[in-house]
């Protein structure tokens, strides 16, 4: 699983901080990430320990790993609602965010947003005053130069995003390509989200807002959470 950012203790309080909100007869949406990673292990140790919740996995790694720690799956086709989202992030400023650095954004947005409560686990390398991190944009493999053209015209430089272990792009779970956009500092998060979302061929963008709940960030010695 890629890692990027802060320390992986500070991770791994975040994502046990998180995994302990996870009650009796939950359905709790699988982020993607190392950091989420170290939720779905303690939720895997919970269900262990007689837990009784059922998954929705946000990519291909991380229904794998919940398989590995055992926690029963299903699918948004099957359920009514879900209860809680534990999803990792690129970058975060209040409670806007970047995600897509494993390029699972676009799933991971339909579950955290389906959610009822949407949980952000992250290290102190990830908060920031504004965000500022490229946005990753997936699209369909075609729309490729219309795309980032239209990007372009947004204020955005657009960059390929490129597979390291096989020559040519990343391939997403969905099939499709990933441009990272840079944009600078992103003063209005709303008005970019719009105008991503609106460019034809756009399968998803990275920017979510106004979705999270409840922040987590793990520290040296503890957790700090924040809660809209
Ligand atoms: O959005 C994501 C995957 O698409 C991840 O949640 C994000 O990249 C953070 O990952 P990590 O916890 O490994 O730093």
């Amino acid at each position: 699983m890629k890692t990027t950012g802060g320390s992986d203790d500070a991770k791994r309080r975040a994502g046990e901080s998180a995994a302990g909100l996870v009650l009796d007869g939950m359905v709790v949406g699988l982020g993607t990430g190392s950091t989420a990673a170290h939720a779905i292990r303690a939720l895997g140790r919970k269900v262990d320990a007689g837990l009784d919740v059922r998954g929705v996995p946000t990519s291909f790694a991380s229904r794998q790993l919940a398989r590995d720690a055992g926690i029963p799956l299903t699918t948004l086709d099957e359920v009514d609602a879900v209860d809680i989202a534990i999803d990792g992030a690129d970058q975060v400023a209040e409670f806007d965010l970047v995600k897509g650095g494993g390029a699972a954004h676009a799933r991971e947005k339909v579950v955290d947003a389906f959610a009822d409560r949407f949980v952000v686990v992250a290290d102190p390398s990830k908060v920031a005053e504004t965000l500022s991190h490229p946005v990753p944009v997936e699209l369909l493999p075609d729309a490729r130069s219309t795309v980032a053209a239209a990007v372009g015209d947004a204020g955005g430089a657009p960059t390929l995003r490129e597979a390291e272990c096989k020559d040519g792009p990343v391939v997403t779970d969905n099939g499709n390509f990933v441009l990272d956009c840079e944009f600078g500092d992103i003063t209005d998060t709303t008005a970019l989200s719009r105008t991503l979302s609106s460019i034809p061929g756009v399968v998803e963008h990275g920017l979510f807002v106004g979705l999270a709940d409840e922040i987590h960030v793990g520290t040296d010695d503890g957790v700090d959470v924040r809660t809209r």
